[in-house]
């Protein structure tokens, strides 16, 4: 569930920058091979031999937007809107088609539940790995491991392999890596759905005292009302086109009466 990076591209150049990232003309394509309707004799045929169609998929599409020192952003649009993408641009995990994406600082990521952690390993040692792959010292990820460990308040599970885990457990550990590391850009995507009303009272109040201390924080949820609640701005995606940028509860607003709209055209269609 957890990729944490220090981007190579989209590094620092100057520590007193007023912009913590800033994103220009992105475009994003991915290129995807697949079969149409095979056979299963054809299924079989070509197997292994790469006879395959493929497909670009235009996921971002011209997006540009700055974000400055002290921004807690939301991202918001319906599901394929190009959000995870833009969060992977941004973390340097992609690279963009075309378009340019900088990047102040650190980025720490909490990417969708499921990516990054190998779930033979405990929980304790998914935290070491973490904080390794995002670019702490040996050292460093001795002196914090304990810290990050205790705050998943998950008792003995910490040291149980990680795929005897639920979902929400394995989120607790994949937020406690990401918000321990000491980011200067903290970028979470769905992290909190799963988790209880314990957990997100919790990580939104971790998330507070990172906004004070992190240069950015960008927040990718379905849950309107965590961004409503914990974000400053707000991005609204709508099939890979930046529809619009502003306070949160205004582009919520628009977002909203958008969905309304084409959810009664598409009843309208069905009449
Ligand atoms: N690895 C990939 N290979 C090919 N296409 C992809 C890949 N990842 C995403 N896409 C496509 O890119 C588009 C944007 O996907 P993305 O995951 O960024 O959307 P999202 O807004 O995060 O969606 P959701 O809310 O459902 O998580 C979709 O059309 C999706 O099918």
């Amino acid at each position: 569930m957890i990729l944490l990076s220090v981007s190579p591209e989209v590094v620092a150049e100057s520590d007193r920058s007023p912009y913590a990232v800033r994103v220009e003309d992105l475009s994003i394509t991915y290129r995807t091979t697949f079969e149409k309707k095979p056979t299963l004799k054809q299924a079989i045929t070509r197997l292994g031999r790469g006879q395959r169609a493929v497909k670009e998929i235009q996921a971002l599409t011209d997006v540009s937007f700055d974000v400055k020192v002290g921004t807690a952003m939301g991202i918001i649009g319906s599901n394929g809107a190009g959000k995870s993408t833009l969060m992977r641009a941004m973390a340097g995990i992609l690279p963009p088609t075309t378009g340019k994406v900088e990047v102040w600082g650190k980025a720490s990521t909490l990417l969708a539940l499921g990516v990054g952690f190998n779930k033979s390993l405990s929980g304790r040692e998914n935290i070491i790995l973490g904080g390794l792959a995002a670019g702490l010292s040996r050292k460093e990820v001795e002196e914090r491991a304990d810290e990050v460990a205790e705050w998943t308040e998950l008792g003995d599970f910490i040291d149980m392999p990680m795929n005897t885990y639920s979902s929400g457990m394995g989120a607790r550990v994949g937020f406690s890596v990401a918000v321990h590391m000491k980011p200067d850009i903290l970028m979470i995507d769905e992290a909190l759905s799963t988790g209880d009303a314990h957990f997100r009272e919790k990580a939104s109040v971790k998330m507070a005292e990172l906004r004070e201390s992190a240069r950015a924080m960008f927040l990718i949820s379905h849950g309107l009302s965590s961004i409503s609640e914990m974000c400053n701005e707000c991005i609204w995606l709508d099939k890979g086109r930046l529809m619009m940028r502003g306070a949160p509860d205004e582009v919520i607003d628009a977002y909203m009466r958008h969905v309304k709209v084409k959810k009664s055209a598409t009843a309208l269609e069905e009449m």
